[in-house]
């Protein structure tokens, strides 16, 4: 067995117990202490951290209570709740073996003992240790994540002014229980501020659950949002509750909002108001109590004008509206979120230090970002994972070329060239609502931020 670094503290009034399991456990651990007067524990916890302490539990003479053990075991634990004590002593029984345990202690050993066994009980003891303190640190760095993430604004990297009113709002509306309505373009970070909002908010503690509209199939948007009961349609095969109540208490966050088709907006209307929700087929009303955030990247106000969205929805939805300005108009924040990307994916991806050189930097600033804080996400990723050095290098489609080739069919046979060309169609025609784009094209919006991805879109 390989002689372990871990250090043992043995305390005993009986030299000659001293000298015996020193001997014994030398060979196995490179620093074995002996103390023969328990007063010196203190000063001798402060000097070396144990792995385990082997404790005596009588040391008068003639002492047989274990009394004194117990003392010590506590003041050992109140220097270091994490000690791993086991007591030892020539007089015990199972029930003052129970009273160690109860009071700290890790184990027990009786006196006489055998040499493999107490071997046996100080190896599990050390290992006991090695957990408890790998436990703590994990349980450290999982409060410093959870604190790291709960402290406002943590995850928003934003420097730019456009932005200052955005947090400003945020901060006076989060702890409000208001509606709010975020608007943006695709990509500017609309579930990001949604999050914010809750988490500053006071139901932080509850659900935040967030639904993204463009994903639903229309014909199941009913039973998605207020639940089903069994029987209320062919696949209706249990009770199933809805996103409402799934977020009771917490906040829910209905993501491309204007995808919800008319026939289906009176009844957001109705539940909002009501604050009720009355499930696919059944005939209860069930209370609700939730905070909702809505999003989308199409102007709802156009949707009201055209007749596509209820007025008295859009007002209900919108008791604060933040709008997130495009990235093309928050040049601060672009250096500072290709730094942040640049280093989170180099961490995850083990690539060493990446660095963008001014010049590239320039060319970052000045590119328009179409897709936003997405598109710079995924261009810094497929940066650090292609650049063949630590100086990262950008592959930026070129605008111009880009619009151009919207305009034209192309003259070709070729799939892929094809399938780029009806993409771009598409996001052009759908004046970048990515559902829309997507719904059109007949594939998920996964599939199509997938395919943008791939081609460069
Ligand atoms: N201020 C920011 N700092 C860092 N990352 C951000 C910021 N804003 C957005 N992101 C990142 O950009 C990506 C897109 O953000 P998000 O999904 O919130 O955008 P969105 O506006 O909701 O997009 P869509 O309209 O397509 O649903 C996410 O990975 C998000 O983490």
């Amino acid at each position: 067995m390989a002689i372990s670094e871990k250090a043992i503290l043995v305390v005993d009034d009986n030299k000659e117990i001293l000298v015996a399991t020193r001997m014994l456990l030398k060979p196995h651990y490179k620093k074995v202490m002996t103390l023969d007067n328990p007063h010196d524990i203190a000063n001798t916890m402060a000097k070396q951290k144990f792995a385990l302490i082997l404790l005596d539990m009588n040391f008068t003479r003639d002492s047989t209570s274990g009394a004194e053990g117990f003392y010590w075991l506590k003041q050992i634990k109140t220097i270091d709740e994490d000690a791993v004590v086991v007591l030892f002593t020539a007089f015990g029984d199972m029930s003052m073996a129970v009273d160690a345990i109860k009071q700290g202690a890790s184990d027990f050993v009786l006196k006489p003992w055998q040499n493999e066994k107490l071997l046996a009980t100080v190896a599990n003891c050390v290992e006991l240790n090695t957990q408890r303190q790998t436990n703590k640190k994990l349980n450290q760095i999982a409060q410093l994540t959870l604190a790291a993430q709960n402290k406002p604004f943590e995850n928003l990297i934003a420097a730019s002014p456009a932005m200052e009113d955005v947090f400003q709002t945020i901060e006076k509306a989060a702890k409000t229980d208001a509606n709010v309505l975020v608007l943006g373009e695709s990509g500017t970070g609309k579930e990001l501020i949604a999050r914010e909002l809750h988490k500053q908010s006071l139901r932080a503690k509850q659900t935040f659950l967030s639904v993204d509209m463009g994903t639903i199939a229309s014909s199941l948007f009913e039973s998605e949002l207020f639940g089903h009961v069994k029987g209320a349609f062919t696949d209706a095969k249990e009770n199933k509750q809805g996103r409402f109540e799934l977020a009771d208490d917490g906040t829910l966050f209905l993501d491309e909002i204007a995808n919800i088709p008319l026939a289906l907006q009176g009844k957001l209307l109705t539940a909002i108001q009501n604050t009720m929700i009355t499930p696919v087929g059944g005939s209860k009303q069930i209370d609700i109590d939730i905070r909702l955030i809505t999003a989308t990247n199409v102007n709802l106000y156009d949707m009201v004008q055209s007749g596509n969205f209820r007025q008295d929805l859009l007002y209900r939805i919108n008791t604060v509206e933040i709008t997130l300005p495009p990235l093309r108009e928050r040049l601060h924040d672009i250096p500072l979120l290709v730094e942040f990307y640049t280093k989170l994916y180099s961490e995850k991806y083990k690539l060493g230090n990446k660095f963008v050189d001014d010049k590239t930097m320039q060319s970052l600033i000045d590119y328009p970002w179409p897709g936003n804080i997405r598109e710079l996400q995924h261009l810094a990723e497929r940066a650090v994972i292609l650049s063949e050095s630590a100086q990262l290098q950008f592959q930026l489609s070129n605008k111009s070329t880009q619009i151009q080739s919207m305009q034209k069919t192309p003259n070709t046979y070729n799939l892929a060239e094809l399938e780029q060309h009806t993409i771009e169609r598409a996001i052009k025609d759908f004046k970048g609502n990515i559902s829309h784009a997507a719904k059109a094209l007949g594939i998920t919006r996964a599939s199509l931020y997938r395919k943008m991805e791939k081609f460069g879109v």
